[in-house]
């Protein structure tokens, strides 16, 4: 394997005048499952055909496990690719499926594939037009699985499940994971899909990355401030503010830090994943406003 997973530096990608990726500069040690969130319209999608090479970039550039996304079959062999909605054939049966993915994978593992699919509970006569949602979720899984990727690439792979289907798939991802070694980069624009299985998180707003790190990073370093009010610019040169909020008497902030904070003014708390993601969320929009009033001055 190969120590990165995938490497960006000045990447973006513009539709017509307009940029669906902006300034992607990111580097992914391989062996993580990464969850790339952020809302509708972000650029999740974006990023993820330049991973696997279905877009070129318009600025930048990018390597996926050491090499050009698509850049060859060797390449494309290491890569599975599950597109938003599971795509699969409605009126092909899950073993003509499995027979598709043999003739064009190098790499197939026949074996696996009706092993997971036995587990699943499903039959290898059931046409795939008439599986459910969720089982239509894990044959694509189970697909991608089958091609032995070094990188499995998901697309919002829960979006349309209920939350029964979603933990169940998430799970089968989770249990692969361990079984067999290889590194995903999944999205969603719900951080609670990918709370437990995640270890590396991107958040992506507007076309621009906002943080890239491993998660147990993230929460490590990143507090929940509440105390008398005080202005950001009176917090100590460490304390990196990520987002602000204030009443009358009170301010809150979220900082990142890699010192104690001694102050005791503050009531200091840990933050999860998804109180991270919104204020990530926030700065932006923070940015942004600031970025307009600046403009206009
Ligand atoms: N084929 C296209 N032509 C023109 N604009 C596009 C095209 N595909 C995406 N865009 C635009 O690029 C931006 C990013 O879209 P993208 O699909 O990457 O976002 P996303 O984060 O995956 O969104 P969602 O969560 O809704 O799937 C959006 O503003 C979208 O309208």
């Amino acid at each position: 394997m190969t120590s990165s997973v995938l490497e960006a530096q000045g990447l973006g990608r513009k539709y017509g005048k307009r940029w669906a990726l902006r300034e992607c500069t990111i580097d992914i040690p391989a062996g993580h499952v990464v969850g790339l969130v952020g809302p509708n319209g972000a650029g999740k999608t974006t990023l993820l055909k330049l991973a696997s090479g279905q877009l070129e970039p318009t600025a930048g550039n990018i390597t996926v496990l050491g090499g050009r996304p698509a850049g060859g079959t060797a390449q494309l062999a290491k890569v599975s690719f599950v597109a938003q909605d599971t795509p699969v054939y409605a009126g092909l049966s899950i073993a003509e499926h499995l027979k598709l993915g043999a003739r064009l994978n190098p790499r197939w593992d026949d074996a696996r594939a009706r092993d997971r699919i036995e587990r699943l509970g499903l039959a290898l006569g059931h046409r795939a037009g008439k599986l459910s949602g969720g089982q239509r979720a894990q044959v694509a899984l189970t697909l991608g699985l089958a091609k032995r990727p070094e990188l499995l690439i998901l697309d919002e792979p829960v979006a349309s499940l209920d939350p029964l289907a979603r933990r169940e798939f998430m799970q089968g991802l989770m249990e692969a994971t361990v079984e067999h070694e290889f590194s995903v980069l999944l999205s969603s624009h719900l951080v609670s899909d990918l709370e437990r299985v995640c270890d590396f998180l991107i958040v992506l707003v507007d076309s621009r990355v906002q943080v890239a790190e491993e998660t147990e990073k993230l929460l490590a370093t990143h507090y929940r401030l509440t105390g008398p009010r005080r202005d950001s610019d009176r917090l100590p040169s460490g304390q990196h503010v990520i987002s602000a909020s204030h009443t009358d008497r009170q301010s809150t902030f979220v900082i990142r830090t890699d010192a104690p904070i001694h102050d005791p003014a503050w009531a200091v708390s840990r933050l999860n994943l998804e109180d991270l993601v919104l204020a990530y969320m926030d700065k932006h929009a923070a940015d942004k406003r600031r970025a307009t009033l600046e403009v206009q001055r």
